[in-house]
């Protein structure tokens, strides 16, 4: 499985610009190709679901083209139905293209066949189908009713009167007949039937429309008169503004973040509904600053975010980004009347409150509600994303709370948002870590905790894991070459650090993990590949605001290879064993000079040859000599790349 690992984050600030709206691209697209005369598109969103379209409308023999590598594109429309009478089309995971074709294909009476991903089959389509069939619309199921895929035949449409549709499981539904009946010439009447959702939608819809030439009579929102006699006529260029659901996650991050965090694309003249998503945080307590085409957030002044209980009825996809920063709230969350969740990529609803929980959430799951009960402390998790975008990039969101995060599968944010994960970390600012790897007594320890004393940041000593797993495996009886057995030994060790001191099953054993056996021991097992895997993730948890300082082996290489700090501190081997003499000399421990060097150097050999995590001076790291520089001077050395 894909995935990738973010950071512990400290804050969030910047400036993010927006990729095109997914709605208005594939609006867009499908009204330029419907319409007479050429459409220049500016802006469009580059992403797998205008992709379906694109390749859609080519097999449906709409000419396109594209301005070089840009994302501006023109489109010759066909003026009226679609010119090729047979084609199969495969629209993956794309609503914004199945919904929409689906209903402009039953009027353009030719033979289609339509299908997408497993999961687009199991995303209901039977209200679409049973509004255009009210017409005289011939589409079949080929697998289960009410499902796509979908077969289309050419059809007596009767247009006119009053089409019924449901309005409370997508308003795509609506979208798409709204889109299509343009094609029959005739006056038609579309009734929505029970209450219809996500409203901003359908304003994107009839505001496109417009563009194109054909006005929409909207009586409330039950009531939508498409004229008869019109045609769709190009307006020549469309700009395609930033996708509002997609600034969310940036909006959040400014608000969790601290900010202040811009994007640019949207702003208070956007024709989308999901800024709203603005408003709803702000009710929160975020900072919010509005322009024509931007918007910016920064965090409470009370620095954490309110608890609230919203219908979000309105914002369907920004409201999973709430769901997420209720974890940041101040008490229990509500999110109320979002049952289209249930029917979207995923069932999101409970994809939600199941990764929820992994966080650490409490969460309450209705119908059409979940409640987030946020927890006192973030755990750090492994993200299952149900090949669902929002649910990938609404949990990048939890790192702001200083968590690591594990995103499975992250390439899903390709649906909308290919570049999401690079958006996010040129605003997202990870915990600073300062990697200081080295072989033994080079200094290591010493200089890594003067340097985390200046900064004020915490310190790891990893080399004390491996240490302490040789010392409990020996006491335990346990050989240093069962590997298994070690490996279960250091995912459970029961130590802990205070201040200086290292204690296993509460007994101090500061002085007993410094001794030559435990050092060959520890040399021993950290050779093997479970036993080092077994200790990562408690090595990344020293990852903790203001930062870390780590020293060990492969601190830079494996552990954070992030780290904002590499040095790889050396000595000559004689000075290394004259130092770590005098270091056991000094604590009162037995020594012998001649074993010293000789144990240095079977160490460095292992710890340098060993297949995994090997001791090696990176390309990206400082080298630091320290055979003739005193503790202060490397210190200095340290700071002074930390500080550059
Ligand atoms: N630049 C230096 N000059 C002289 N002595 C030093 C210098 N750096 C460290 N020392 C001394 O060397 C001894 C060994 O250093 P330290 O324990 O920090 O090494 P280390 O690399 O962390 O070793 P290990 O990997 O075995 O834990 C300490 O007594 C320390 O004070
Ligand atoms: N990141 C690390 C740190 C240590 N080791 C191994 O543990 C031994 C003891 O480490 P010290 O730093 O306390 O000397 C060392 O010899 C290494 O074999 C490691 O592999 N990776």
């Amino acid at each position: 499985m894909e995935f990738l690992d973010l950071p512990p984050m400290l804050s969030a600030s910047g400036r993010v610009r927006l990729p095109g709206s997914k709605s208005i691209s594939n609006r867009t697209l499908l009204l330029a190709a419907l319409a007479e005369g050429a459409t220049e598109i500016r802006d469009l969103l580059a992403s797998d679901d205008v992709e379906r379209m694109l390749d859609a409308l080519r097999a449906l023999g709409v000419v396109w083209t594209r301005e070089g590598d840009s994302d501006n594109y023109c489109v010759r429309g066909v003026g009226g139905p679609f010119p090729v009478k047979v084609a199969d089309l495969f629209l993956g995971n794309a609503g914004t293209a199945f919904r929409p074709l689906t209903a402009a294909l039953a009027l353009s009476g030719g033979e289609y066949r339509l299908s997408g991903v497993p999961r687009m089959h199991e995303r209901p389509i039977g209200d679409l189908i049973d509004s255009l069939r009210q017409i005289g619309a011939d589409v079949r199921y080929m697998g289960n009713d009410g499902f796509p895929p979908l077969h289309i035949f050419p059809a007596d449409i009767r247009p006119g009167g009053v089409v019924r549709v449901r309005g409370d499981v997508s308003s795509q539904f609506l979208t798409a007949l709204l889109m299509a009946l343009p094609l029959s010439g005739v006056e038609t009447t579309i009734e929505v039937v029970g209450e219809l959702i996500s409203k901003p939608y359908i304003a994107i819809t009839l505001d496109l429309m417009a563009q194109f030439g054909v006005d929409v009579r909207r009586e409330n929102w039950e009531r939508f008169t498409v004229p008869g006699g019109v045609r769709y006529r190009s307006p020549g260029v469309v700009f395609v503004e930033g996708d509002a659901s997609s600034a969310s996650y940036f909006i959040a991050a400014g608000a969790i973040g601290g900010g202040p965090v811009r994007v640019e694309g949207v702003g208070r003249n956007s024709i989308q509904g999901d800024v709203r998503f603005a408003e709803a945080i702000a009710a929160l307590g975020a900072r919010i600053d509005m322009g024509d085409n931007w918007i910016e957030a920064r965090g409470p002044e009370s620095g954490r975010l309110k608890a609230f209980d919203l219908d979000l009825n309105h914002i369907p996809d920004a409201a999973m980004t709430l769901a997420v920063a209720a974890l940041f709230a101040d008490g229990p969350c509500r999110l109320r009347n979002i049952a289209s969740w249930r029917v979207k990529e995923t069932d999101r609803i409970a994809a939600m409150a199941i990764e929820l929980r992994k966080v650490g959430a409490t969460i309450e799951e209705g119908a059409d509600y979940l409640c987030v009960t946020p927890p006192d402390k973030l755990v750090p998790a492994a993200i299952d994303t149900y090949d669902d975008h929002r649910m990938a990039m609404c949990f990048s969101l939890v790192s702001l709370g200083g968590c690591r995060m594990r995103i499975n599968e992250p390439k899903c944010v390709n649906k909308t948002f290919p570049t999401y994960f690079e958006r996010f970390a040129e605003i997202a600012r990870p915990v600073p870590v300062v990697a200081i790897d080295g072989p033994s007594a080079s200094g290591k320890g010493t200089v890594a905790a003067r340097v985390a004393e200046a900064l004020g940041y915490h310190y790891l000593d990893s080399g004390s894991l491996y240490r302490l797993v040789a010392l409990a495996a020996m006491r335990a009886g346990i050989a240093l070459d069962d590997e298994r057995a070690l490996a279960t030994l250091a995912a459970a060790l029961p130590a802990h650090f205070e201040a200086e001191r290292v204690f296993l099953e509460g007994e101090d054993v500061s002085d007993a993990i410094r001794t030559e056996e435990a050092s060959v021991g520890a040399s021993k097992v950290a050779v093997m590949p479970a036993v080092r895997a077994a200790l990562l993730d408690r090595q990344r948890d020293y990852r903790r605001a203001p930062g870390l300082v780590a020293e060990g082996r492969d601190m830079g290489s494996v552990v954070f290879p992030d780290a904002g700090t590499k040095v790889f501190l050396t000595a000559g081997v004689e000075a290394r064993a004259r130092r770590r003499y005098k270091q056991l000399m000094e604590k009162g421990m037995a020594a012998n000079m001649e074993s010293l060097l000789k144990d240095l150097q079977d160490r460095d050999a292992r710890d340098a040859a060993r297949a995994v995590a090997p001791l090696q001076k990176l390309p990206d790291a400082a080298l630091l000599d320290t055979t003739e520089l005193g503790v202060e001077q490397a210190v200095g050395f340290v700071l002074g790349r930390v500080r550059s």
